[in-house]
């Protein structure tokens, strides 16, 4: 299963979380984000990491021109839209990027959100579902109802985050059935500084 940790800053932190077992790393680049990473600092995470390993910037309603520069400047796999971003920009998106993953996250609190989900998978690589919360874009800690995930099944691969902890991660897993998992604030000491006990953790469940 892909397991995607989010969130990273600290180049030591990045190497010693893929030698953990994750498959992804998420660097945020949402300038309101208390876990913000400027390109020089994504440079410095991602110099070390496995060539095996994504390395994704999160960016919310960004335009098309400074996702492109920043995904030049600092050497990422991939990009997750976390903001309003429509198909459309997707799509064109995409056709500048070329060979890199787009992952639009769909903030998740009703199934009409659920729905929307229709309209942008011929544009992307892959979905991802994140809790919706009024005042946060992302890193909020908070789960979605899993229960509305039941049939949930995307013309392409998902990824379930919001609110996973190395407590809850194997029942989510288990009821929720995703192509992979991202996580953030559910293995972290304080924003931006990952516990690598509890990321250790999350490893360790998920192989038992
Ligand atoms: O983590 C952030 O600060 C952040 C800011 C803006 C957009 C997205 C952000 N993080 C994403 O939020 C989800 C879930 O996080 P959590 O596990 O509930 O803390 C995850 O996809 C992050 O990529």
């Amino acid at each position: 299963m892909r397991v995607k940790i989010c969130g990273i800053t600290q180049p030591k932190q990045s190497v010693a979380i893929a030698n953990l077992g994750a498959t992804a790393l998420g660097f945020i680049c949402v300038p309101s984000s208390p876990r913000y990473v400027t390109i020089e600092q994504i440079q410095g995470a991602v110099g070390q990491l496995p060539k095996n390993v994504d390395r994704i910037g999160v960016f919310a309603n960004s335009s098309i021109a400074e996702i492109s520069q920043t995904v030049k400047d600092s050497g990422l796999t991939g990009v997750q839209l976390h903001g309003d971003e429509s198909p459309d920009f997707c799509s064109l998106l995409g056709e500048n990027l070329g060979n890199i993953e787009i992952i639009k996250a769909l903030r998740v609190r009703s199934f009409e959100d659920l729905n929307l989900a229709a309209n942008y998978t011929k544009y992307i690589d892959t979905l991802l579902l994140d809790a919706y919360h009024p005042q946060q874009l992302g890193g909020t800690g908070h789960t979605l109802d899993w229960e509305m995930l039941q049939n949930f099944e995307p013309s392409c691969p998902w990824l379930l985050a919001g609110g996973l902890t190395p407590d809850n991660v194997v029942a989510a897993v288990n009821q929720v059935k995703p192509d992979g998992i991202d996580l953030s604030s559910g293995v972290e000491v304080k924003p931006g500084d990952k516990d690598l006990d509890k990321v250790a953790l999350l490893f360790k469940k998920l192989r038992g």
